[in-house]
């Protein structure tokens, strides 16, 4: 087992009702950016949920709607000069992924120094950021429960990321009510981008942490168990709950302890949305089996242990039965609706070119666990897709 630091400070405020406790959540007296996305959340009883909390305690608040999946830095930076002009001194996010990662973009922008692009292009020193949290409307991302964010720029067609202690939640609630008025197609998104957020730091090599395996084993077969039922209409609570628990516990630092990690998945993913706009779980699910395919020696002992404890593949060779965990996989994907790969999008001729191209250019290839996927293997992987 590896040295790890485990830390995780978000406040997890879980079940049915809970967004009531927004009120005890937000510092007397505090001025609230109250920020969401396209307005989903005003028809499916979230929004007046909020505001009756917010009211109840009587906080000054200003709402800032319309954060697009895939949160523009455009629209983010639109928000930062609402919460500068309006002295606005914490961030309550409400939606998915996209608004709570922009809002943390949005707490470390507000109070930086220098133009903000910095913290994302040069991860750039952040030393402060406003205090938010969440009220998490989309189980899929674990950004209610960790210090990442991703944001995209138009004009460049970027897609980047940070992390930084200063911008962990100071709470997320997580009612599963909320995720009812989901379609189907983001329903699959989550449950695929769950699953693979626990793959990148699993399915590596073994390095002899027991608990930390049986931990992502534990995430990867409550989904595949839950999955059907987390779809289903109309939508089972004790499904959509255990899924909201499983993807929290997907990216909030725990199945990655003192384990090595492989994000080469993430990384090519990323530069597929940036320039071709595709959901970012359809990205993963895309993406995933090449990168099987092309390191399939270095990960074939762990894909074995993974095919036994969550497939329960024990016969054949390890070879098969690792063969057969990957071909078990892209199926699970398959059938909550999402693709793995790229056949069914119009995309151009030479993207996997590109894709390799910008990862080379930013320096983030090579990727991989051994840091040996390089430019040259990222092209292959997309075209393989
Ligand atoms: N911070 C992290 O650790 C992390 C990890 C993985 C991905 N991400 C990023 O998160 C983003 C994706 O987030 P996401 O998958 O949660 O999706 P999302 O937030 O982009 O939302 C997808 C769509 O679902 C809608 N929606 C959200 N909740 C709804 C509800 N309850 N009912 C109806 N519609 C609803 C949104 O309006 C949007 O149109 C990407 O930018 C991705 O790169 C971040």
């Amino acid at each position: 087992m590896d040295n790890f630091t485990f830390h995780n400070p978000v406040r997890l405020i879980f079940g049915q009702g809970q967004i009531a406790q927004l009120s005890k959540e937000i510092p007397t007296g505090a001025r609230v950016l109250f920020a969401f996305g396209g307005g989903s959340i005003k028809t499916n009883g979230v929004y007046d949920q909020v505001v009756a909390a917010l009211q109840g305690a009587g906080l000054h608040w200003a709402e800032f709607a319309g954060i697009e999946p895939n949160p523009r830095y455009e629209t983010l930076m639109q928000a930062v000069e609402l919460a500068r002009r309006e002295k606005l001194d914490f961030i309550l996010a409400v939606g998915g992924g996209s608004v709570a990662d922009g809002c943390k973009f949005i707490a470390a922008a507000i109070p930086f120094v220098g133009d903000p692009w910095d913290i994302l292009a040069k991860r750039a020193r952040i030393t402060q950021a406003v205090p938010m949290g969440i009220v998490l409307t989309l189980p899929a991302t674990g950004s209610e429960m960790n210090c990442f964010a991703v944001v995209s720029r138009d004009e460049t067609h970027e897609k980047l990321s940070f992390g930084h202690p200063a911008v962990w939640p100071k709470f997320s609630v997580l009612d599963p009510h909320s995720t009812y008025s989901l379609p189907p197609r983001q329903l699959g998104n989550g449950i695929v981008d769950a699953y693979v957020h626990v793959l990148e730091q699993y399915l590596t090599f073994p390095a002899a942490a027991p608990l930390t395996d049986r931990l992502a084993e534990a995430v990867l077969s409550t989904l595949v168990e839950i999955a059907p039922r987390a779809m289903a209409n109309p939508p089972d609570y004790q499904a959509r709950a255990n899924l909201m628990w499983c993807a929290a516990m997907a990216l909030n630092g725990l199945v990655g302890s003192g384990v090595p990690q492989d994000w080469a998945t993430h990384y090519i993913g990323h530069e597929l949305t940036a320039l071709s706009g595709i959901d970012h779980a359809r990205t993963l699910a895309a993406i995933w089996p090449g990168v099987m395919a092309l390191k399939f020696e270095a990960k074939k002992a762990k894909l074995a242990q993974y095919a036994e404890r969550v497939w329960n593949i024990r016969d054949g060779s390890e070879d098969e039965r690792a063969l057969a965990a990957i071909a078990k996989t892209r199926a699970f994907f398959e059938s909550v609706g999402v693709p793995t790969g790229l056949s069914s999008y119009d995309l151009p001729a030479d993207i996997a070119a590109q894709i390799a191209g910008r990862l080379a250019a930013r320096h983030q290839a090579p990727l991989g666990e051994h840091g040996d996927i390089d430019s040259a293997m990222v092209k292959r992987i997309v075209e393989a897709a």
